[in-house]
């Protein structure tokens, strides 16, 4: 029995139309499945704890996702035992970046079939960002500074409705990178990488903790990234001017950023990030708030996700 969790609010409305299509499939194929839409922001977690509840390590459940990236953080941190739970992804949104990052197909149908053919799994690192009382796991990114301001101003913008429907929704997500640029000032961040000494970065566009390699709808921030490694890759863009970031982002999109004097990309186990001023959060894309200080830790049962065939 596969159990669903569908947001069908993902890409505008679109995850609706694609889960209608999707059951239409499994009905005619006689696949025994349950689901749940999601009804308001937070929902897909307490789904995820009901449904969880279910399995057992030794008969764990099958929990799909049916949604954008977005909606990954909100099940992942409803799980209550991660080694109860076969975790399945099916994509929907306009970001990507679980899919492209992991390997997934980008075609919904597609990945309907690889889960239903279950024919080969993984076990990725789930990470935990501890921001104030609040603990959520997720399965792209956390970060603050410049990344997280374009994901909060997004998620407020009216216009994304409207271009998500042209299928145009990364234009939106430019035009507010390019607003952003031009008015955010780096701000002086001090990271400590596994209880050591704190290093501090003076003019800090963005810091962000990945446990994938792209973020941000194709950036491929950190090349070296690994869900599979047990270890956290970290970015810290800083002292960079705003003409050189005109260079560097770009050039992110193939990883090639990495060689560039101002870009750091470190590995630990565990991380806390303090800034000098309050700056924005995103998690999995979506907002954390205006924040000083998160920590990011791993959890010591990795995740079981279903992928294609290779
Ligand atoms: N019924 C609903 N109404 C409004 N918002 C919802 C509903 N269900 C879920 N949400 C919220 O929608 C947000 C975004 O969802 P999601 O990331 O899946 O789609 P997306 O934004 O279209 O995709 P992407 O992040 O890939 O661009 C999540 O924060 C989730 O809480």
């Amino acid at each position: 029995m596969y159990s669903f969790i569908v947001n069908p609010n993902s890409r505008s409305g679109e995850g609706r139309n694609v889960w209608n299509r999707l059951r239409s499939i499994m009905e005619s194929q006689g696949i025994s499945y349950q689901y749940f839409l999601t009804e308001y922001v937070g929902h897909a977690t307490v789904l995820a704890q009901r449904i969880s509840a279910a399995g057992t390590p030794e008969d764990p459940v099958t929990l799909v996702t049916v949604g954008g990236d977005g909606t990954i953080y909100e099940v992942l941190t409803g799980i209550i035992d991660l080694s109860s739970v076969v975790f399945g992804f099916i994509p929907v949104g306009s970001g990507n970046d679980f899919c492209r990052s992991m390997g997934l197909p980008f075609d919904s149908f597609e990945a309907l079939r690889s889960i239903l053919e279950n024919r080969r799994t993984i076990f990725m690192d789930v990470p935990v960002l501890h921001l104030g009382s609040h603990s959520y796991r997720f399965g792209i990114s956390a970060g603050m500074g410049y990344d997280a301001a374009i994901c909060q101003e997004v998620l407020i913008t009216p216009g994304k409705k409207f271009l998500n429907r042209l299928h145009m929704g990364k234009l939106i997500y430019l035009m507010v990178a390019l607003k952003q640029f031009l008015f955010l000032t780096p701000s002086p961040v001090t990271i400590t990488l596994d209880r050591n000494k704190p290093q501090t970065f003076s003019r800090t566009w963005f810091a962000a903790v990945m446990n994938q390699k792209y973020e941000g709808g194709g950036f491929k921030f950190c090349p070296n990234a690994s869900p599979e490694d047990g270890l956290l890759d970290v970015i810290v863009i800083e002292g960079i001017s705003k003409l050189k970031m005109l260079f560097c982002l770009p050039s992110a999109l193939w990883g090639k950023h990495t060689r560039i004097r101002g870009v750091h990309i470190l590995q630990c186990r565990n991380v806390h990030i303090t800034s000098a001023h309050s700056l924005p959060v995103h998690k999995d894309g979506e907002s954390g708030g205006i924040q000083r200080e998160f920590s990011v830790t791993i959890e010591k049962k990795p995740l079981k996700i279903i992928m294609p065939v290779l």
